[in-house]
């Protein structure tokens, strides 16, 4: 199976490298000159993955049409921008591994609606986890979740991109996997927000949990099951994002806690903080479905500029209610 990348980014860049092992061939597209010429020159992605040396089966092209003999592609470009990056080249029948986490501005599609909106003839899986892209990259021990329903195709991703230290466990819940990455991302940035508003360690544990009910209850309305919201892809990557400043996502959270405003935190980054796009989003979806997600409520009130302290007093004043889902 010659697996192809969309996306040079830090995660696609390790994605490529957990493919390559034992030298097979893996055919990255990314979308800068630069990281095409590093790769293919220097065997290292020194814009997203610096320091990190790539196996020389990995090649690299800006090229989209280059992917056309690959037997299964890896999408991981952020999720607005998967739409434009498929449309613009012939997937045909070609299986898709979902890798980007987020909900598409404008339609609130997973990017696994929006891969089959745009190539309804490609099977499609969601491989998703807590995996922080470099240690990824480093032959850290990582389980993910493959979520697929074709179990034939399932079985074939996971013999083909698993080995001891990256461990894919199976599922045929592509819509709850996709739901966990999502969410887990909003719900990030606010565990940031207590961090840098020096809220303390009980109030960030209370956040994961209450955030953690709040992705049910989505995750439930939209279809997805239990027991994947409870696994890697749902609890396992809230975790370690909500716990890490090597997470994108809780630094901009630190960042807002501290009173700088998002538009200063976002304006010149290189590297993408999916939350910030998939919070108003997913205010919308959740609106939709009928779904009170007060965590993501706030999230979105800080993105727009909303005093810290205004935002935590009215999350906290909120009336006590049970705690079950
Ligand atoms: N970095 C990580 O540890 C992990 C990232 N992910 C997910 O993978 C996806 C990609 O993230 P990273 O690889 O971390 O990216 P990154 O933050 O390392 O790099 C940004 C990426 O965005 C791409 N990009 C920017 N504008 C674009 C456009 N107009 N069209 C297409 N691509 C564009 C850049 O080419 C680059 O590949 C995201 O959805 C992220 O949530 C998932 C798991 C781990
Ligand atoms: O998704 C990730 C880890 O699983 C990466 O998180 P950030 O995008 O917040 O860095």
């Amino acid at each position: 199976m010659k697996i192809g990348v969309i996306g040079g980014g830090a995660w696609g860049t390790a994605l490529a490298q957990v493919a390559a092992r034992g030298d097979a061939p893996v055919l990255l597209w990314a979308r800068e000159a630069e990281v095409v010429a590093s790769i293919n020159a220097d065997h290292e992605n020194r814009q997203f993955l610096a320091g990190v040396p790539l196996s020389p089966s990995i090649r690299a092209t800006g090229s989209l049409g280059d992917l056309a003999g690959c037997d299964a592609l890896l999408v991981v470009a952020p999720a607005q921008h998967v739409r434009a990056v498929l449309a613009e080249m012939t997937v045909g029948t070609t299986p898709l591994v979902l890798c980007a986490k987020g909900i598409e501005a404008g339609t609130r599609l997973l990017v696994g609606e929006v891969a089959r909106s745009v190539a309804p003839d490609a099977p499609i899986a969601v491989l998703s986890g807590p995996t922080f892209a470099h240690e990824v990259a480093a032959g850290k021990p990582t389980a993910v979740t493959l979520a697929c329903e074709d179990a034939d195709l399932r079985t074939r991703l996971s013999d083909r991109l698993g080995a001891p230290a990256f461990r894919p466990y199976a599922s045929a819940d592509v819509i709850g996997a996709e739901i966990g990455g999502a969410v887990k991302n909003v719900l990030a940035i606010a565990c940031g927000v207590v961090e840098g508003a020096g809220l303390g360690l009980n109030a960030r544990a209370a956040l994961i949990a209450r955030g953690f009910a709040e992705m049910t209850r989505f995750g439930l309305a939209r279809g997805a099951q239990a027991e994947t919201l409870t696994g890697l892809s749902g609890l396992g990557d809230l975790v370690l994002t909500c716990s890490s400043t090597n997470s994108r996502n809780f630094s901009l959270g630190v960042g807002l806690g501290q009173g700088r405003s998002a538009a200063e935190l976002l304006s010149d980054r290189k590297t993408v903080a999916e939350g910030a796009f998939t919070a108003p989003v997913l205010r919308e979806a959740a609106a939709e479905a009928g779904v009170e997600m007060p965590v993501t409520l706030a999230v979105n009130a800080l993105l727009e500029g909303a005093p810290v302290a205004e935002v935590i007093d009215a999350l906290l004043s909120r009336p006590l209610r049970a705690e079950a889902v």
